[in-house]
């Protein structure tokens, strides 16, 4: 069942309105499980269950790692201690699934010529037959096709790739609720374009460009990865008239170019049309840095462009109307909690239909 479908099934029985995270979070998931591992979970597998908790609290921790790259000694805290451990337990028990995954998807490989080129193929199998190609060349590069290699990757693709896809999602849906003229001309755009029951494609984004710059919008305004991903400098290095020695860690502090009046006119306003042109087209300003920027930037920021048009579009476009429930829209703060991410707090929504369409 696709996400629309679980939603409407719930908006169904709960008129005063629900939190769609667990849908969204399974959805997602399960795409990213497909791409990397070529599996799709059922919502009450107890290993999907329990991959998807080890996320939720993984992602909560993962936090102390900031304060441990500045100040070691703090990892000998008891409480620091036992969240690293926590969290050494957890990507023991993750590379243990994997581990199975991996030879269940061998045994395939030595069964039966799974790998046919004109197979779809996930990540995973891409990867073992890369590997074994290399093994048979007695190539020197087969070293890095091993499993330790393997394990990490798949785990950076899963972890990089749904939680933050996820956190923008929920953002997404949070500003585009409490924004009802936001919404409504996200609507007629849709409407214009594709039938009330029509999916949306990735083709006719181009042609969506409010939609295009409601997410840019709300990626700036709550960038899910505030402080970046710590980079360090091989080599001494001047910017701006400043001397960085070499080997100095770098946080690239994507949330302070985000809020900076000089790049963005009243910065905390949230303001879609800031990244349409006077012709009202979509425009990406040189400043606009979700991904981060050069060789090590995002490597799955189409990927997750994609994902977040198609997600929102489909919501916006199957619903005549949705909003935050009375009773959390009174109390909902904005501000968000700042782990790896800066995930928005929980709220439910009240999803409506006219008429069925
Ligand atoms: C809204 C969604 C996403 C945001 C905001 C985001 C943001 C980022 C950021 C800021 C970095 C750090 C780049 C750097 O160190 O210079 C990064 C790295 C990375 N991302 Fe994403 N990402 C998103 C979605 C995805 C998806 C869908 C995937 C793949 C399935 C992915 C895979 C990765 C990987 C593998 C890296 C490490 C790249 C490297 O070190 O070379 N991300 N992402």
């Amino acid at each position: 069942m696709g996400i629309i479908e679980d939603i409407d099934c719930k908006a169904n029985n709960e008129k005063h309105g629900f939190n769609p995270a667990a849908i969204i979070h399974h959805g997602l998931g399960n795409l990213l499980n497909d791409l990397v591992f070529g599996i799709k979970y059922g919502k009450d597998n107890a290993t999907w269950k329990y991959l998807q908790h080890l996320q939720e609290e993984g992602v909560k921790h993962i936090g102390v790692s900031m304060a441990v790259n500045f100040l070691p000694f703090l990892r000998h805290l008891p409480s620091t201690r036992n969240t690293i451990n926590f969290l050494l337990k957890g990507k023991y028990q993750t590379h243990a699934i994997y581990d199975a995954i991996i030879a269940k998807e061998r045994n395939n490989m030595c069964k039966s010529d799974s790998l046919g080129e004109d197979q779809q193929e996930c990540i995973l199998k891409c990867f073992l037959k890369e590997a074994s190609k290399r093994q048979e060349a007695r190539r020197p590069d087969a070293a890095y096709c091993d499993d330790i290699q393997l394990r990490h990757l798949m785990a950076d693709l899963f972890g990089a790739g749904v939680d933050t896809t996820f956190t923008t999602i929920r953002w997404a849906l949070l500003y585009i609720a409490l924004y009802p003229a936001v919404q409504q001309r996200l609507r007629e755009e849709l409407r214009q374009r594709l039938a009330a029951n029509e999916s949306p494609s990735l083709d006719d984004v181009d042609a969506l460009p409010y939609l295009r710059a409601t997410i840019a919008e709300v990626q700036r305004i709550r960038t899910v990865v505030p402080v970046g991903i710590p980079h360090g400098t091989t080599k001494e290095i001047e910017i701006a008239g400043f001397k960085i020695p070499a080997n100095t860690m770098i946080m690239p502090l994507i949330w302070a170019v985000h809020m900076n009046a000089t790049f963005y006119d009243a910065p905390n306003t949230f303001k879609p049309e800031r990244f349409l042109d006077p012709e009202g087209q979509f425009m990406v300003p040189s400043y606009f840095l979700p991904f981060q920027v050069g060789k090590r930037m995002c490597l799955g920021d189409e990927l997750a462009k994609n994902i977040l048009h198609l997600y929102i579009a489909q919501i916006v476009i199957h619903y005549d109307w949705f909003s935050i429930a009375p009773e959390d829209a009174c109390s909902i703060d904005l501000t968000g909690n700042c782990g790896i991410t800066l995930t928005p707090p929980d709220y439910r929504v009240v999803f409506s239909k006219a008429v069925e369409h």
